[in-house]
């Protein structure tokens, strides 16, 4: 047999099992391997615990053959006493006799087999009886190996389902929950839409006495279906009743305010809230509202949780409440927190302005935190009237109410409001068989009974939409008129006993319950507080009359914008035309101005060839001195608009009446420093101007006006340079009066002859110099009444005149008139003369001998 040697990496291997998971105790099948699990324990470290086959950690154990040490001849001691000897036969013997005995094949063929193929050691387990006794041992190390892996990574692969199994799990539970409040939300949301009373039904656990008795349970309510109940009225029949919640009798005080509370913290937000518990009498219907001292109820919750909101919004929002305990009973109301718990003080209920129902008297007390509402919810359970009935030890004798009031005002916005929440604690309905009463409780029962009779009336018409509804036919539906129909919050909590004594008073409520969350009353909404709504009726009217008001504005503004529109429009074409008149008066007078300056030069170039003849050298002045000249005879004269003032002159000569009338005309020569020289400016052409000539006085209505100016007088164009714009730079076109011709001179010599032609009728100013000179160079038997050539007399005249205002050089105011007036046509002397002009006291002349002569 080929001896096999131990591999050290497989000893290794299997004599270092992992730690995580202990070496697998096989119980040994019979007797032998009972032997070989004790050998095996008995040599833990045995090179032969390795593993084969499949393991590549593992090769074939050992042959027991070459395993066994193989005692040379040499390691024998020679010599030795016959009983030493004896043993080491012996030893020799027995390893002769167990290599003899079990065959290492049949183990390897087994080891080889279970490798390759075996996954389950237990598949292969039977066939080690096929292995001979002394290969069992090894066999079952290897076995006992094969199982450890196997179960550590049986192990190994059961952690990691847990691990999937567990996410898996917490995954679609977290799915679960969402639904479940997602589907609560909505329908909570679809509630407050169709404005339907919430019904919660609550069973009570079975009492001692009850289970004394050996009642049993008529409800059934499972836990997954937290909304249904099962009434049992037979073995065979079950009645399922659905409501917004049913609570169980495990459910304790927390799970059923959880559910409560999203209907309490309503009222926070203005909305008004009803709460209130329906049942048979000693279902715990008191239990459930107000609790026990360490198991507080609805109230006491409710209104730790106010509190706790306003503390938590108190940055936003400014809360304040107030609360109000009343009862019910024998149909009167009565105030649990009057302290002097008068008899006589009698309360009633009244609609306020906003619809509401409301007990004028009532107390309402402040409250600061909820050991204040504590104490005077206490305070209230103390007056109510309770009583002894054999249903319940300590019955309600009445209909408890809890009104509390949250008024709130927004710090942000200003806004208020004013809600309430009524907590109700109705009493119970009794037969009043069954309880036994008599006496007072008897009459209690019969208007507990009928105030629950009314309220289910209620129910029952709000469930059929009637238009009527009896609500007054009781205090208590009365009180509650608001918040059975109204546009508050309402949650009912049916109690029901489980016993199956009281199944048919269970069966009631349940019923009742049932119409109760049929009722529809119409959405919710906030509140508001009622001084606040009055302001906002106010403001509100006030904004109607503002927007009529607005409306009218509008209107006309409208209006008025059209008209001013069309104003406007008017305007612009207007603006048009003016500008267009504008322009073509400034082309007529650029015309105008052309034509003038054409005169002008036409007309100094014939003064220039016909300029009359100086005065005698005697009368004259030196020609140094004299700075006076003749008028131009034509238009051509330069126009001036003031003459030098006498004033200014030096040595201003005076001019007496007499010297001036005089025939000597010596007396004229001192008057040598006065200029007649009409200074040259040039003066703006105004477009329009008022026409001089259009009236003018007669030749006597012209002296006595002369005379009248003459303390004033000045030229007239010097006053008026308007005028003498005019006179001069306004030509007409057409003659004015007539056509002026120049036949009027003394001489009969014609000075100019003027045709002015086509003009507009707008430029009627006095005739330009030409033609006033023209005028002005007046014959004697013109002055006497003859017709002028041209325009006859008074024309003459009236030219005459205005040539003088606007020619002659204006007398200083002291200085007296030269030429009184009317005295030089009838005075001889002067006969021949014509006074043509005047400066100060020195007066141009024209002689019908000399011309003309400056006197
Ligand atoms: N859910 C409950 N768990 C434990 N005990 C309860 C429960 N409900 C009621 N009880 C007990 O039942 C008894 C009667 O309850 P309760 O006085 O509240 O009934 P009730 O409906 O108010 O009766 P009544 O109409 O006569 O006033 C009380 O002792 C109360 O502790």
């Amino acid at each position: 047999m080929e001896a096999m040697e131990p591999d050290p990496a497989a000893v290794g291997a299997s004599s270092s099992p992992p730690a995580a998971s202990p070496p697998l105790q096989l119980q040994p099948q019979d007797d032998d391997d009972r032997g070989a699990v004790e050998v095996e324990r008995a040599d833990p470290a045995s090179p032969d615990r390795c593993a084969a086959g499949g393991d590549p950690n593992c090769a074939p154990p050992p042959s027991p053959v070459s395993a066994a040490p193989q005692p040379s001849p040499q390691q024998q001691p020679a010599g030795e006493d016959a009983a030493a000897s004896c043993e080491v036969e012996e030893e020799e013997e027995e390893q002769k006799l167990e290599t003899e005995a079990v065959p290492g094949e049949a183990l390897c063929t087994f080891m080889q087999e279970f490798g390759d193929e075996g996954e389950n050691p237990l598949v292969l387990s039977p066939r080690l009886k096929e292995i001979a006794t002394p290969d069992r041992p090894a066999a079952l190390r290897f076995l006992g190996e094969k199982y450890n892996n196997l179960v550590e990574r049986y192990k190994q692969q059961v952690v990691k389902c847990e691990d999937e199994c567990v996410r898996r799990y917490d995954g679609l539970k977290k799915k679960y929950m969402d639904e479940c409040a997602e589907r609560k939300h909505i329908y909570n949301e679809l509630i407050e839409l169709r404005g339907n009373i919430r019904v919660f039904c609550r069973c009570r656990p079975l009492n001692s006495d009850e289970v004394t008795r050996g009642c049993s349970s008529v409800v059934e309510i499972k836990a997954s279906q937290e909304t249904n109940l099962q009434f049992i009225s037979s073995e065979k029949e079950r009645k399922t009743f659905k409501f917004d919640r049913v609570f169980g009798p495990e459910d304790n005080q927390e799970v059923v305010f959880s559910e409560t509370v999203p209907v309490i913290r309503s009222v926070m937000e203005g909305f008004n809230v009803c709460i209130f518990a329906y049942g048979q009498t000693g279902t715990g219907k008191t239990f459930t509202m107000e609790g026990i001292p360490e198991n507080r109820g609805v109230n006491y919750r409710a209104l730790e949780e106010l509190f706790r909101m306003s503390e938590e919004r108190k940055t936003s929002i400014a809360y304040t409440f107030s609360v109000s305990i009343l009862e019910v009973y024998n149909e009167k109301i009565r105030d649990l927190l009057d302290e002097s718990n008068d008899p006589s003080k009698r309360l009633d209920i009244k609609q306020s302005a906003d619809g509401t129902q409301e007990v004028p008297g009532l107390i309402e007390a402040q409250i600061y935190n909820i050991d204040h509402v504590w104490e005077k919810l206490k305070f209230g359970a103390r007056n109510r009237s309770v009583g002894s009935t054999n249903a319940n030890e300590l019955s309600s004798r009445s209909h408890s109410l809890v009104r509390f009031t949250v008024r709130s005002e927004n710090l942000l916005t200003g806004q208020s409001r004013r809600s309430h929440m009524w907590m109700v604690d109705l009493a119970g309905s009794e037969r009043v068989a069954k309880t036994g009463v008599e006496g007072d409780r008897l009459k209690e029962s019969q208007f507990i009974n009928k105030s629950l009779s009314s309220l289910g009336d209620v129910i029952s018409s709000l469930a059929s939409k009637n238009s009527h509804i009896p609500y007054r036919n009781s205090k208590l539906t009365h009180l509650l008129q608001s918040s059975l129909g109204g546009d508050c919050k309402t949650l009912m909590f049916v109690q029901i006993s489980p016993s199956s004594t009281d199944s048919g008073e269970t069966l009631c409520s349940l019923n009742f319950a049932s119409r109760v969350r049929a009722v529809e009353h119409g959405p919710a909404r906030k509140q508001a507080d009622p001084a606040e709504s009055l302001k906002l009726k106010h403001m509100s009217e006030k904004l109607c009359q503002k927007e009529k008001e607005n409306a009218e504005l509008k209107v006309s503004f409208k209006s008025m914008q059209l008209q001013y529109a069309s104003r406007e429009k008017t305007l612009i074409e207007k603006r048009k035309d003016a500008e267009q008149a504008c322009k073509n008066y400034q082309q007529r007078i650029r015309e105008l101005e052309n034509e003038l300056g054409n005169e002008r030069k036409a007309a100094r170039d014939f003064a220039r060839s016909s300029r009359p003849p100086l005065v005698p050298m005697r009368q004259r002045q030196p020609q140094g001195r004299n700075n006076y000249y003749p008028p131009p005879s034509g238009p051509s004269r330069p126009r001036f608009s003031k003459a030098p003032t006498v004033q200014n002159k030096e040595n201003l000569p005076v001019i007496t009446n007499k010297a001036h009338l005089g025939s000597d005309n010596n007396a004229v020569g001192k008057a040598r420093r006065v200029s007649l020289t009409p200074v040259i400016r040039q003066i703006p052409i105004q477009p329009k101007r008022r026409s001089s000539l259009a009236i003018l006085p007669s030749v006597s209505e012209q002296l006595s006006v002369l005379n009248e100016k003459r303390a004033a007088s000045r030229l007239s164009h010097a006053h008026m340079p308007r005028r003498s714009v005019a006179a001069f730079g306004s030509i007409p076109a057409e003659p004015v009066a007539g056509r002026v011709t120049a036949d009027a001179t003394p001489d009969g010599a014609k000075l100019r002859r003027i045709d002015f032609g086509s003009s507009s009728s707008k430029f009627t100013s006095p005739p330009p110099m030409l033609g006033l000179w023209s005028k002005m160079v007046v014959t004697p038997q013109q002055k006497l009444g003859a017709a002028p050539a041209g325009g006859g007399p008074c024309n003459s005249s009236k030219l005459c005149f205005s040539i003088q205002k606007r020619v002659l050089v204006p007398s200083p105011s002291r200085a007296k008139p030269s030429v009184p007036s009317g005295m030089g046509i009838f005075n001889p002397a002067l006969r021949e003369q014509v006074v043509v002009g005047r400066a100060g006291k020195a007066v141009r002349v024209v002689n019908n001998k000399r011309r003309q002569s400056v006197i």
